[in-house]
């Protein structure tokens, strides 16, 4: 089978066809994201299950970097599941570098619902991988 690359990544893969799509806006130092959880991303019912929750901060952190040009991998991660995130309503999720040294670069990410609460929230450790 020929293999697509990142298009199929799961959570930004055009081609992945169970994937999450998200598609990115960067402006200076920082990126945003829209998603609407369905029923089949759910955990409990009626809400979002927290993996994917925290599929979504890690990657609104990892492509914050990939779109700089900065090839990392999230080395580690914590993620504050602040209020149980609902299906169907819309959230915007932002992340942004707080410190960057040598190989490692520390991000961070947050997740906003439709009434503007603060629903989760990372910090991660990112590891270059570029030789920088
Ligand atoms: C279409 C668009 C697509 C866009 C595509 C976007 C895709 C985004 C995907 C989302 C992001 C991800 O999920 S990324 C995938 C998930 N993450 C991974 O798979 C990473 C797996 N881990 C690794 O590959 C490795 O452990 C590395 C690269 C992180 C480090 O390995 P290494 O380079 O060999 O480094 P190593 O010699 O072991 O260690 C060097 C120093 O770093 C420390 N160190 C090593 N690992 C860690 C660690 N995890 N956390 C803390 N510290 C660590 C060591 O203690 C050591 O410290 P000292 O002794 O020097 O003090």
């Amino acid at each position: 089978m020929e293999r697509q690359g990142e298009e199929m990544c799961f959570a930004c893969g055009p081609k992945n066809p169970i994937g999450l799509k998200l598609e990115f806006e960067l402006n200076d130092d920082i990126i945003e994201s829209k998603f609407t959880p369905e029923e089949v991303h759910q955990g409990f019912d009626g809400i979002m299950h927290g993996g994917l929750v925290s599929t979504l901060l890690d990657e609104i952190m990892a492509n914050m970097l990939y779109l700089q040009g900065v090839k990392a991998v999230t080395a580690k991660m914590e993620t504050k599941f602040r209020k149980p995130v609902e299906i169907g309503q819309e959230l915007t999720i932002t992340g942004w570098i707080e410190r960057e040294k040598k190989r490692t670069i520390n991000t961070a990410a947050k997740i906003i619902n439709q009434e503007g609460q603060k629903v989760a929230e990372a910090e991660a450790v990112f590891m270059r991988i570029d030789g920088k």
